[in-house]
């Protein structure tokens, strides 16, 4: 199918607008490679900061001969990663910067005659679909300008993505703005998870008041994405069969096909290195590590690549963990520290401990690390790349959620598929101890997760096999571009 595609002149062609943070462009790369894999023509367009750090680009495009990569100013500055605070930041910056460079890029590459592709080996057919994450809503009045159908990748959790969606409601049922303090408040007009959410466990920005810049923000994303013709989400049918009927009830054509990282091995091969998406050079001396420790003994901590703790954080969880007892590794990133609070000293007792049991990297291959034979838990903040990862690898969680959509995954974790504990709003050393030991030692709260977990992993392996789900209708998202009728 691919040569006949590559040489074919009504082939797709298709532009994927990734928002530029590590968890937003990893899935999107993954659904690049699927698509050139079956011949797809994709342009990855990246903003200049992430493009420079996108180092495996070239092997990339050497693998995959109908992979572009291409990069649009942002006018960020290069170090400021996104925050849920500087969102308003972030989004005028696209707006006013980068959306009328996407429009004259858009209305380049759709013309059928654009020398500049026709020029390589492989003659790239017109642009014929765009695909953004699902918070670059700016695109989608640039792509209706343009002519050119859009759809849209959602990178969240597809619970967390309800959520969201609902949120006018609480609005307009009065349930938000919380009228007071009490966050164990349930919340029951969610369809589909009625007896499962708290206030707690609402996006993280309900605890804004609505008129701030950042609610403001997912509201005119929550409102934008109705325009979308289908939504694709990195979960699979069997993980969410109660939420994902719901999402239907509003948004006429969504694709499931999840786990991504999981379904490119399946299609495109095993050989791939999880690590060409990375925008963090990896310490991968940590593999090293774990071969020398027990089967099931290590408790693997990683925040993802947003996350920022206080020092008072970092050492309650240094000190619950040294005091667990068990082995550890930890990703502890240099900008992971709040700012201003980087240069002081660390107590002995926790550099003691750490050299005994435990070791911590600046970043390292997560999806390798998961399914190390050593890892027995997964401390995590929910991010839903490391959460679908943690459920693929069939490893017991410990959650810790900080930002947005991170919250309703800790919770569907911990109560929904009881794959886990959920650690939220605490963090003082003596409840991070009792929950480490909770999750990593044998008896029967540790059995259930186990089993709990175990069986999701198989659903997921189904899932991206070849009567599975996601594989299915990965085809069909295929064949729907190829005939563009996903309009
Ligand atoms: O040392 C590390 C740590 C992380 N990762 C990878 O980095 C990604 C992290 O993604 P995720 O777990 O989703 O966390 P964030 O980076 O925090 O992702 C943001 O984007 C996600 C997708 O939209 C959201 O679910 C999160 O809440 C949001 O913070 C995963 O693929 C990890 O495998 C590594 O490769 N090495
Ligand atoms: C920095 C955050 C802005 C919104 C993104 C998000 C989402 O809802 O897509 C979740 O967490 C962060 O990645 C992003």
């Amino acid at each position: 199918m691919s040569t006949e595609m590559e040489e074919s002149e009504s082939a797709a062609h298709v532009l994927l607008l990734p928002f530029p943070a590590q968890g937003h462009i990893t899935p999107m790369l993954s659904l690049a490679q699927l698509l050139c894999h079956a011949g797809i023509h994709v342009t990855f367009l990246s903003t200049e900061h992430n493009h420079r750090l996108l180092t495996q680009r070239r092997a990339l495009s050497a693998r995959f001969p109908t992979l572009h990569f291409e990069s649009i100013p942002d006018a960020l500055p290069p170090d400021q990663a996104p925050t849920i605070h500087s969102l308003h930041d972030i989004s005028s910056s696209l707006r006013s910067v980068t959306k009328p460079l996407l429009r004259d890029l858009l209305i380049t590459l759709a013309k059928k005659d654009d020398e500049s592709y026709r020029s390589t080996t492989i003659r790239c057919p017109p642009l014929s679909c765009v695909i953004i994450d699902g918070i670059m809503c700016f695109a989608i009045d640039v792509a209706e300008e343009v002519g050119i159908p859009v759809l849209a990748l959602r990178t969240v959790s597809a619970c967390s993505f309800w959520c969201y969606s609902c949120i006018p409601d609480l609005i307009q049922q009065g349930q938000l703005p919380f009228q007071d303090q009490d966050m164990d408040h349930p919340i029951r007009d969610i369809p589909g998870m009625e007896a499962l959410l708290r206030r707690r466990d609402l996006p993280s920005f309900c605890r804004m008041p609505i008129d701030h810049p950042s609610f403001k923000f997912f509201m005119e994303q929550i409102e934008a994405i109705t325009r979308v013709s289908a939504i694709i989400f990195n979960t699979f049918d069997d993980l969410d069969p109660l939420i994902l009927p719901q999402i239907a009830t509003r948004f006429h054509k969504i694709y499931t096909l999840g786990p991504l990282h999981a379904l490119l091995k399946s299609r495109v091969g095993d050989d791939l290195s999880s690590s060409v998406s990375s925008l963090r050079h990896e310490d991968r001396r940590c593999m090293a590590w774990l071969d020398s420790q027990q089967s099931g003994s290590v408790i693997f901590v990683s925040f993802g690549s947003l996350a920022k703790l206080s020092r008072v954080q970092l050492l309650e969880f240094w000190h619950g963990l040294i005091n667990s007892g068990k082995p550890f590794l930890w990703v502890v990133r240099s900008d992971m520290l709040s700012s201003g609070q980087e240069e002081r000293a660390t107590p002995v007792e926790l550099e003691d401990g750490t050299k005994e049991r435990g070791y911590i990297a600046e970043w390292v291959p997560q999806e390798e690390v998961l399914a190390h034979k050593a890892v027995g838990g997964f401390w995590t903040h929910s991010g839903w790349n490391s959460t679908i990862e943690g459920i693929w690898a069939g490893v017991p969680m410990l959650c810790w959620p900080q930002l947005v959509d991170q919250q309703v995954n800790s919770r569907w974790v911990g109560e929904g598929w009881k794959i886990g504990l959920d650690m939220k709003d605490t963090c003082d050393r003596s409840t991070v101890e009792k929950m480490v030991r909770a999750l990593m030692e044998e008896g029967d709260q540790r059995e259930q997760i186990f089993k709990s977990v175990d069986n999701f992993a198989k659903l997921a392996r189904h899932a991206v096999s070849e009567d599975g789900s996601s594989y299915k209708n990965l085809e069909k998202l295929i064949e729907d571009l190829n005939e563009k009728i996903v309009m």
